[in-house]
């Protein structure tokens, strides 16, 4: 199968798309973003790349990022993790705060806002802000095999000057015991890596380490752990839109507010696609169309 002339027929298709979705206005910042652009990229196991449209143009990651620091705190944690955060899809927006308190200041899963909040206290508890930042950024440039990956500042500002529903967020778990630092500081470090931007060849090349069975690249975590974080992926990656993105595109896959989406076929290839314009549930819109075609006529599925 030629995976190249796929890619043509995509890009092709959602240059010329009309109905792009919206761009996400509550962080300023991102809301001067243009719903124009839109990139995928493909890595395959075998380590050969492809690429269509803005492929090579850097966005902002914001929730894909938390992928990779779940990573890391499977890494130092280990199981211990899940004695703060579930593993079970929320059914609610990303930065929901009405679970939180039924469910006692545990989040659901590492995936919506809160559970995220952990992850990162996680990571930051005995570290430095900066530490912790610049091991997050080790971890992809590793993963990317890519020195050229950057946090932006002003994303990072911009969220940090309206980012009270994540600090409440964050001050209603401390108030349960489940945040060991100071919400500001799990909140800043948390901005700035949702601030982190790769393009789609970056971020598809860092997401070759879950792809699994053998696939080239660096082998920074376990099988087992592989198997796990696409498991979560699949289930919660798309807050409540998890359904509906497995139901369509049958692969395991992280979205973000920057229009971002890193989509993995286990045992095949790692996917990145980008196009600013969101849905209903604050995932791309053409990106998620992207990755449903693609998933169709490469015919990758979980499922067989
Ligand atoms: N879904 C997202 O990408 C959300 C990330 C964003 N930084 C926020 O906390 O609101």
């Amino acid at each position: 199968m030629e995976l190249q002339p796929i890619l043509d027929r995509i890009g092709a298709a959602m240059a010329g798309a009309a109905d792009r979705g919206r761009v996400a206005d509550y962080i300023p910042e991102l809301a001067r973003a243009s719903t124009v652009p839109f990139g995928m990229a493909v890595v395959t196991a075998d380590g050969r790349a492809h690429a269509t449209g803005d492929a090579r143009v850097p966005f902002s990651i914001q929730s894909v990022s938390k992928v990779f620091t779940l990573a890391i705190a499977l890494g130092r944690l280990g199981d211990q993790l899940w004695t703060r955060v579930g593993r079970e899809p929320s059914g609610l927006a990303f930065n929901s705060m009405i679970q939180l308190e039924h469910e006692n200041g545990i989040p659901r899963n590492p995936f919506i806002n809160a559970g995220a909040l952990v992850v990162t206290d996680a990571i930051l508890s005995g570290h430095a802000p900066r530490e912790v930042l610049g091991e997050i950024l080790r971890f992809l440039r590793e993963a990317a095999g890519d020195d050229d990956i950057h946090i932006n500042r002003a994303v990072a500002a911009s969220e940090q000057a309206t980012g009270h529903r994540n600090l409440a967020l964050a001050h209603f778990m401390a108030a349960h015991g489940n945040l060991v630092n100071p919400p500001e500081l799990t909140c800043g470090t948390y901005f700035h890596q949702c601030a982190i931007e790769m393009s789609c060849m970056q971020l598809a090349r860092a997401g070759r380490f879950l792809i699994g069975g053998g696939a080239t690249g660096p082998r920074l975590v376990s099988p087992a752990r592989v198997r796990r974080i696409n498991a979560l992926m699949m289930t919660c990656g798309h807050y409540d839109g998890s359904g509906d993105f497995a139901f369509r595109v049958d692969l395991p896959g992280k979205s973000g507010v920057g229009g971002g989406i890193l989509v993995i076929a286990p045992g095949r290839a790692s996917i990145a696609v980008w196009s600013p314009g969101l849905n209903e549930q604050g995932n791309s819109k053409l990106g998620t169309e992207a990755v449903e075609w693609l998933a169709r006529e490469a015919g990758w599925s979980v499922f067989g």
